[in-house]
């Protein structure tokens, strides 16, 4: 089973106009809502993909309620812990031109909620896969990624971590079997200004040293590298379209990763997968759908 975990998830309130100005009185031309937060978009597009999977987080208050309507409405299996008090967040997307993105902090998570995560944990067995991604409230310690892996490493559980920062590094020596930062991400990882490619290689690698098996960089419409668990190394370009909404991109990538590579067993085909439903995500209003996943594959190249 693929199991995601979304410590915060988010409706994502997504409003266009044609500008944004500050400090005035702004009016929308259009919005819509989302379930989102990293896991719980990967969740959605695995199910899009046709690969069955289960939700796992903390929701709380109407929002996290909302939330789990349109998990479940999409089709996921879900087992969330309700936490008794706050609300999920709502992440402000603004598109105006540029993209600009207020993501809340997210409710309080208690000892005993953590514990009740856990408890879920123990289901997990050999040849699972666990996605942990995203940002986590404010209230958690910021290791706690580490902690789950720590505590899943004797399962044989193959485990995808998409997070940033400290969250990110502190789990590279559980050898997580894939991560996805994107470049600006990888450049903050270490404190540096990338330029070009070989930069990009360079830095991705040293996250292979670092204990990463097999780790994907992201680079929105210049596409995305993988260096593989041998050392090789893949560019990807994107195929062309019109992008409509990249929010939730980088989420789908990694859900099409794991449908390729389920798939052949082969981590070429896993990132090539990936790029396309990213990119399918990128092309449609709401997240990738198979269809047009299919379509965008045939032109990675
Ligand atoms: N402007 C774009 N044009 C085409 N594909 C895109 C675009 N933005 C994102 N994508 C696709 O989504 C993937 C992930 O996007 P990216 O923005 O790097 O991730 P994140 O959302 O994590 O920052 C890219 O590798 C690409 O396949
Ligand atoms: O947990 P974070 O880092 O605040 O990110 C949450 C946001 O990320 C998203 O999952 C989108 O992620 P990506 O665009 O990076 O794929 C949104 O749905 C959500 O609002």
């Amino acid at each position: 089973m693929i199991y995601t975990i979304t410590f915060n998830p988010a409706l994502d309130y997504i409003v266009k106009m044609d500008d944004f100005n500050p400090g005035c009185v702004n009016r929308t031309k259009s919005e819509d809502v989302y379930a989102g937060g990293k896991g719980i978009n990967v969740s959605i597009v695995l199910r899009n993909l046709g690969i069955d999977n289960i939700a796992l987080g903390y929701i709380a208050g109407f929002t996290g309620e909302e939330i789990e309507r349109r998990v479940r409405e999409a089709g996921c299996s879900t087992d969330f812990i309700k936490l008794e008090n706050g609300m999920s967040r709502i992440n402000v997307k603004v598109k105006a031109g540029v993209e600009s993105e207020i993501n809340g902090r997210g409710p309080e998570i208690s000892k005993d909620a953590l514990n009740e995560l856990y408890k879920k944990l123990d289901n997990l067995k050999e040849g699972d896969i666990l996605v942990l991604a995203g940002s986590i409230p404010s209230t958690l310690p910021e290791d706690i990624y580490e902690r789950i892996m720590e505590y899943i490493q004797a399962k044989g559980v193959k485990s995808i971590v998409d997070t940033t920062g400290k969250l990110l590094l502190n789990v590279l020596k559980y050898k997580p079997f894939m991560i996805k930062p994107n470049h600006h991400e990888l450049a903050e990882l270490f404190g540096v200004d990338l330029n070009g490619m070989d930069d990009i290689v360079t830095y991705a690698k040293k996250l292979r040293e670092m204990g990463a098996e097999n780790v994907i960089i992201s680079m929105a419409g210049d596409g995305a590298v993988l260096v593989d668990s041998d050392g090789n190394v893949e560019i990807s370009d994107v195929p062309k379209g019109e992008v409509k909404n990249s929010v939730g991109a980088g989420d789908s990538l990694v859900a099409g990763f794991i449908c390729g590579y389920l798939k052949t067993g082969n981590l070429k085909d896993g990132f090539k997968m990936g790029v396309a439903t990213g990119s399918a995500s990128a092309f449609s209003e709401g997240l990738a759908t198979e269809e047009k996943v299919m379509e965008l594959l045939e032109q990675i190249k």
